[in-house]
């Protein structure tokens, strides 16, 4: 299993090379198609803009040209009127006109050209981004239990997520690029009629801007990366410093000044971290952008020199001078932006690599059927479990059977594997040794939904959901949420009929504090509503773990009362610390350090005089 999983800040660090960043750029492709498929209509309207909109600048440039040779020719010429409309009207000014005109025309155009495309674009990445949130959730909920108990899958949804926000500008900083590349050779063909050698010099000046920004960007994410735990620890800091659900604790022991520093010496950690790189990055970054300065004005001396020479004319200069700026400026957003780009990509890894965590816990290609009813029960056979990098056994060597029909209870103290035990039943971990048998079948060989949807679980920390007490009851089986008489039945079963009925506005009561009008309940009743949960569903097997912890005692009597009414064809795994919860279970299994040490009803196992006598003993002194 151990196979993805590495070992928190040790894992290896990020890419550093030059040629791995620019392996990195492979992450483009499916990005891209990524893009594509959310809207192929979209994305062809925003290249075929953006196509036009790349040929505009070395156009107006040139008009303007035309426009400066055709003025220094009439003032050559001479004929200056003296008033204004003999100006407008005359003949020889009518190609001035038409040129003004036409760069008036582009200019306009390319404004409007370039709102209609940036507006494409942040629609594109806002569909972009919400079609990969969801691919995210989906993706999520396909991993295993295991996967989320990770450290390190968590840092990688953390980064994940994060990239998906982060990513919306990365679409138009690509077609962009994709866009200056257009113009830059509709510039360079302009500046290579007149002067080739200018082209190369452009390009020397530019090669360290880009070999720094490239560097840069590969230092930031490595320091992202590597901070990723920490910037996770900032939000639960954040988290727990200002939530509702921890204000009673945090106020009553005092912790915020706790949580407040422990905040300020992370954050401040980061920050520095960050800030070594900035100040370099500005640092070299000025140095190169100068080097590129005195490659301009060389250029430009020349230029001029060569006009009053007489090779070229004035357009020519203002044209060849404003071309080579443009592409100086072009060139080296182009650069930068290819290496911001590289450095976008290599933050993809975060995202793609997400996406190719499998899942290992699935169903078969071809499931075995899955018995209506039950009729045999499950079989451990000397199954053991140990969880992700741990070096003890939580459980091991459980070899017993659950009859159908069935009422098991599990007992023994703290962390003795009653919890472990059932998320194995249940079948959201794998045994590491042994096998556990549904009717004399291995588990993995049925369809793990229907594995799922048979079995019944309410786990001790049970979710409260801050939806409508009716919707909270639904969550058992979220198919059948409008059906309002079985949630009722299912209330009724769990005795959190009684809890409703209290409410202010019944099932539709909003229960929790987070929304406006919503209604907190107690602990007690809280569990009510989650055994409900259990009721919802057509289990064969019913595991309540601990579920009762919060109930009273009257309330917990009748919670199994009409459990063993109203159940009698079910299986049921019941975990409880009370005996009086545990002697109505038709068979106890005890288990001491992940082991079984008893099996038995009640009355034997008392008259046993063993572990279980020792522990019934226990408690039921305290009552005397
Ligand atoms: N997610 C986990 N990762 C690693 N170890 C775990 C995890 N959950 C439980 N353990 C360990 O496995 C052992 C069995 O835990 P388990 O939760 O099954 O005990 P339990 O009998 O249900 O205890 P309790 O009565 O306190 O609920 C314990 O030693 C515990 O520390």
């Amino acid at each position: 299993m151990g196979g993805r999983r590495g070992q928190g800040r040790s894992e290896p660090p990020p890419k550093q090379s030059l040629r791995e960043r620019f392996v990195a750029l492979r992450n483009l492709p499916p990005f891209l198609r990524g893009i594509w498929q959310t809207s192929p209509a979209m994305s062809i309207a925003s290249i075929v803009l953006r196509l036009l909109r790349a040929l505009l600048p070395v156009a107006t440039l040139y008009v303007g040209k035309l426009i400066i040779d055709e003025v220094t020719h009439l003032f050559r010429t001479g004929g200056l009127h003296a008033d204004l409309s003999a100006w407008l009207s005359d003949p020889l000014l009518h190609r001035l006109w038409w040129l003004l005109a036409l760069e008036f025309a582009l200019a306009v155009g390319a404004d409007l050209l370039g709102r209609i495309v940036s507006l494409i674009d942040s629609l594109l990445s806002e569909l972009y981004t919400n079609a990969t949130s969801v691919q995210l959730m989906e993706h999520a909920a396909s991993l295993d239990l295991e996967d989320f108990e990770d450290a390190d899958l968590q840092d990688k949804l953390d980064r994940a997520r994060r990239q998906v926000a982060g990513r919306s500008s990365l679409l138009s900083q690509l077609l962009g690029q994709a866009q200056d590349m257009v113009t830059i050779v509709s510039f360079a063909v302009g500046l290579m009629i007149y002067a080739p050698w200018l082209i190369v010099l452009l390009l020397v000046a530019l090669v360290p801007v880009f070999v720094g920004e490239l560097h840069f960007n590969a230092q930031s994410y490595a320091v992202n990366y590597q901070w990723t735990p920490e910037r996770r620890e900032l939000d639960y800091l954040r988290m727990i410093g200002a939530s509702a659900q921890s204000a009673k604790e945090v106020k009553s022991f005092g912790l915020n000044r706790f949580l407040i520093d422990r905040y300020r010496v992370l954050s401040q950690s980061i920050y520095r971290a960050n800030r070594l790189i900035a100040v370099r990055r500005a640092g070299w970054g000025g140095l190169f952008t100068t080097i590129g300065t005195i490659g301009y004005y060389a250029a430009y001396a020349v230029i001029a020199l060569r006009t009053v020479q007489g090779h070229f004319t004035i357009g020519d200069l203002t044209f060849l001078s404003a071309s080579f700026r443009r592409l100086r400026s072009l060139l080296e957003g182009l650069l930068v932006g290819f290496s911001q780009v590289a450095g976008q990509a290599l933050y993809l890894d975060d995202l793609f690599s997400f996406f190719q965590i499998k899942p290992e816990i699935f169903s078969p290609q071809n499931p075995r059927p899955f018995p209506h009813p039950i009729r045999e029960g499950f079989v451990f056979d000397n199954v053991g479990f140990r969880y992700p990098d741990a070096e003890r056994w939580a459980v091991r060597h459980l070899s017993f059977k659950l009859h159908a029909g069935e009422v098991l209870a599990l007992v023994g103290e703290n962390g003795a594997g009653k919890t472990t035990l059932v998320k194995l039943l249940s079948r959201l971990y794998d045994p590491s040794e042994g096998r556990i048998l549904l009717d004399g079948h291995p588990l993995a060989e049925y369809d793990l939904q229907e594995l799922r949807a048979n079995i019944g679980v309410i786990f001790q920390d049970f979710m409260r959901y801050f939806l409508s007490a009716a919707n909270n009851i639904a969550v058992g089986r979220i198919e059948a949420r409008e059906d309002q008489a079985r949630i009722v039945d299912a209330a009724r079963r769990s005795v959190a009929d009684e809890v409703i009925a209290k409410l202010p506005k019944g099932y539709e009561q909003m229960l929790g504090k987070l929304f406006k009008g919503g209604v907190d309940l107690s602990g007690g009743e809280w569990q009510k509503i989650a055994i409900a949960r259990a009721y919802m569903r057509d289990a064969q097997l019913l595991i309540l773990d601990e579920p009762t912890a919060a109930l009273d005692a009257r309330s917990e009597f009748e919670v199994f009362q009409r459990f063993k009414e109203l159940s009698h064809d079910k299986s049921a795994v019941i975990i409880s610390h009370r005996f009086s919860t545990v002697r109505m279970a038709d068979r106890i299994i005890v288990l001491d350090d992940g082991c079984i040490v008893e099996i038995g009803s009640h009355d034997a196992l008392v008259a046993a005089g063993g572990h279980y006598a020792e522990l019934f003993e226990l408690q039921a002194a305290g009552y005397r």
